[in-house]
């Protein structure tokens, strides 16, 4: 068992440790008629998401996080006769990292005490409105059979509640801040099971044993339950996509369609009162399906740079190419821009504004991680426009760093990828990857400016990218 610690500081430190779902059946259960509720923009073809792109990224990551799993084994973990059993976590031939950590597995593991698995049924079946007969199938399941069903919704021949398709968007349950843990409350109905399940993982589960009195959980405004239902900005609603950890002093926040207002203000007083962070930046972006968190808008590749979509550049903030009435006109389009503010704990009746959302970033460089060279910005597409926004909408702004300068993002974005390519980055794909990993031909180590080419034709239809589908609980120092 590898260590139990959990720490992130940063979001390019070298990545150590994450939680992670692979797609289960739940998500071959999306019907064109639930798909908007259930926040997926299409329907997907579940075998093509598991074997021809998810299992790629858990191959990866084990390469970088626990290549003992899986080195000299790749030809024999994907022979159809095996039948995916590697990547199956009910199956005893389950990968089962301690470093690339499958929600289910810890869910299966809580399951088997008697108690929790009692009162989590009893937790889901009140959410969910299940009738006593549901209540009692439940009971009778064991712990990996029940935990599946948790998930997917669905025993073998039968559907008894929705499935919770988003869960494979681990960042949004929780997020690790130095050394704490805040959980989420989710805006969007369709993922309050998530919320739940891992509510019970991180007060249950060993792993998370040393940290208890380290977890946040948000209350809820006094009476909420007498506030309007169109309240949105009262209501305490906070997603994990919406926080970054740029340091170990500063942490962003995003108030967006998912995070509310009041959800930042309560977490910047807790994180101030605990003493977890010195700063706090609130980026407030337009409240809209296409931006559903911060982290679909920027995210960062080194210490000095950063991907990020155009329209909030300053040269399209600032109208530099624009004439005066143009410029007048665009000024009264308040909604479509973002608002950025910074609070100090020491002094917090005293905050900073900044203009843009690179003036933010150039900051973060600069003061928090001492950067001297440049602050680069790699803009989604290549900022051409229509790729900017049609990449963007395919998450060329959501990356992965599994280290400093080496990110993982979808193969569709092809401007974007030009544009890191024209930046000098190496841009291989995982297929290629893998293999030269596995043959030797290169080390995760010798690894540096690499942008990993993801397949994502069913994958970005649900509308994440790996930054969204991973939850870091330990990364490297970096300042
Ligand atoms: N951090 C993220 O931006 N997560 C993406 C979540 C996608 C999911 N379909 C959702 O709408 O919640």
């Amino acid at each position: 068992m590898a260590s139990d610690n959990i720490r992130v500081t940063s979001e390019i430190g070298t990545l150590r440790k994450l939680l992670v779902h692979s797609p289960d059946s739940g998500l071959g259960k999306v019907v064109p008629s639930k798909a908007q509720d259930w926040l997926f923009e299409d329907i997907v073809h579940l075998e093509t998401i598991r074997r021809k792109e998810y299992d790629y990224y858990i191959k990866l990551l084990l390469y970088f996080l626990d290549p003992t799993k899986i080195k000299g084994r790749l030809s024999e973990i994907d022979d159809p006769k095996k039948n995916y059993d590697f990547f199956k976590p009910a199956s005893s031939e389950f990968y089962k990292s301690s470093n690339v950590i499958e929600i289910e597995w810890l869910l299966a593991e809580i399951l088997e005490d008697k108690d929790i698995k009692a009162r989590l049924i009893a937790s889901v079946c009140a959410i969910e409105n299940c009738s006593y007969r549901v209540h009692e199938q439940l009971m009778q399941l064991p712990a990996k059979d029940l935990a599946n069903v948790f998930i997917a919704g669905t025993t073998d021949n039968e559907m008894l509640f929705p499935p919770v398709p988003n869960f494979i968007f681990t960042r949004d349950i929780g997020i690790v801040i130095n050394d704490h843990i805040l959980l989420n409350k989710p805006a969007k109905q369709a993922r309050t099971r998530e919320a739940l399940l891992m509510k019970y993982i991180f007060y249950n589960h060993p792993l998370f044993k040393k940290y208890q009195d380290k977890i946040i959980e948000l209350p809820e405004i006094p009476q909420h339950f007498l506030l309007p239902s169109d309240s949105a900005e009262k209501r305490v609603t906070l997603e994990g996509g919406d926080i970054m950890v740029v340091s170990s002093s500063h942490v962003l926040i995003g108030i967006s369609e998912r995070t509310s207002l009041e959800a930042a203000h309560l977490a910047i007083k807790i994180l101030f009162e605990k003493n977890i962070v010195e700063k706090v930046s609130v980026i407030k972006i337009p409240a809209k399906r296409d931006y559903m968190h911060i982290d679909t808008i920027f995210t960062q590749v080194k210490r000095n740079m950063w991907v990020m979509l155009g329209k909030f550049s300053k040269k399209h903030v600032k109208k530099e190419d624009a004439d005066d009435i143009q410029k007048a006109l665009d000024s009264r389009q308040k909604e479509e821009s973002i608002q950025i503010i910074q609070f100090k704990r020491k002094a917090p009746s005293d905050p900073i504004y900044f203009d843009t959302l690179e003036d933010l970033l150039i900051d973060i460089s600069k003061n928090d991680l001492n950067c001297d060279e440049k602050v680069k910005f790699i803009y989604s597409g290549n900022n051409e426009f229509p790729f900017d926004v049609r990449e963007q909408w395919t998450d060329s702004c959501n990356l992965l760093a599994l280290k400093e300068g080496v990110v993982l993002g979808y193969d569709r974005n092809d401007k974007t990828i030009e544009a890191f390519a024209k930046a000098g980055f190496n841009i291989i794909h995982v297929t290629e990857l893998l293999q030269q990993l596995e043959n030797d031909q290169i080390t995760p180590q010798a690894i540096t400016n690499t942008f990993i080419v993801m397949p994502s034709a069913e994958l970005s239809r649900a509308r994440g990218g790996f930054h969204c589908m991973s939850m870091p609980l330990l990364r490297d120092d970096i300042d």
